[in-house]
């Protein structure tokens, strides 16, 4: 099976010569078609830089990102990108809001209505149509942003903290609706999360970085099998995976 995904050699630098920083000194991981991959890290180590440069939107200082062998230079209709703060258009109907993407592709209303109700129904938003964002609740605002992407049928969904703003049950609930989603659906999809015990319930790997300048310090996997039950979420293999994650996290902050 091809790498849907490749990260090779990737650093990320800011700022101008005599004020420059490495953000990312070394990334390197490849992502499989079909997988759920976390990335996971301390604060500010670079997790939303390196998944920009995934979805094109940032450059890397040197080394490259590929889909599927082909090297990124920008925004991709193979990749779509789920952000944290509502990304939401509050005069639009969350009707509008999901056909906003495929509106700006140039697709006909026709088409344009009938995905977007099939990607509203994928999400649970049957009968909410014609309600306004200010109308919904913040885990339903977040389920019509990943409709919005999913509307453009991308092969890999990057979702930046998507569910950081909500509280944790509502948390817990949109991981399980994700699954269900990707399980049926069949995307690729890189998380960005701060949240171990998110990473663990969802993820078959997790990218785990160190502190600035990072690099991709562990890619650990996740045995769990599918679907993962609140009992799987809380057994020795993923309390194993929790301490060591733990411990990589307290020894790169140096808080051990
Ligand atoms: N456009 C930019 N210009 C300058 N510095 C930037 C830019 N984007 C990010 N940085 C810096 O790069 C580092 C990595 O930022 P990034 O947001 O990727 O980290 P993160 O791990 O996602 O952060 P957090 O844990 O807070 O969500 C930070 O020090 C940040 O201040």
């Amino acid at each position: 099976m091809s790498v849907s995904v490749s990260i090779e050699n990737v650093s990320k630098t800011f700022g101008v010569p005599g004020t420059e920083f490495v953000a990312i000194k070394q990334a390197d991981a490849q992502i499989q078609p079909g997988e759920f991959v976390s990335i996971l890290g301390p604060s500010g180590c670079g997790k939303s830089t390196l998944l920009d440069m995934v979805a094109g939107l940032a450059t890397p200082s040197r080394g490259t990102v590929s889909i599927h062998g082909q090297p990124v230079t920008g925004p991709d209709e193979r990749m779509a990108m789920v952000f944290q703060q509502m990304s939401l258009l509050p005069w639009r109907t969350i009707q509008a809001n999901v056909e906003f993407g495929l509106e700006v592709r140039g697709v006909g209303e026709a088409q344009r209505r009938r995905t977007a109700r099939e990607m509203i129904d994928l999400v649970g938003l049957n009968g909410f149509e014609e309600k306004y964002p200010s109308q919904l609740s913040g885990g339903m605002n977040q389920r019509v942003a990943i409709a919005r992407a999913l509307a453009l049928d991308p092969e890999i969904l990057l979702m930046d903290e998507p569910f950081g703003a909500l509280d944790e049950q509502t948390r817990r609930i949109m991981g399980i609706e994700l699954l269900r989603i990707w399980d049926k659906s069949g995307k690729t999809i890189v998380f960005v999360t701060h949240s171990i015990s998110e990473a663990i319930q969802l993820s078959d790997r997790i990218l785990l970085m160190s502190s600035r300048p990072s690099t991709i310090r562990e890619i650990i996997d996740v045995p769990l099998a599918r679907p993962r039950s609140i009992e799987d979420l809380s057994s020795e293999t993923a309390r194993d995976i929790e301490l060591r994650v733990w411990k990589v996290l307290l020894e790169e902050t140096g808080a051990k």
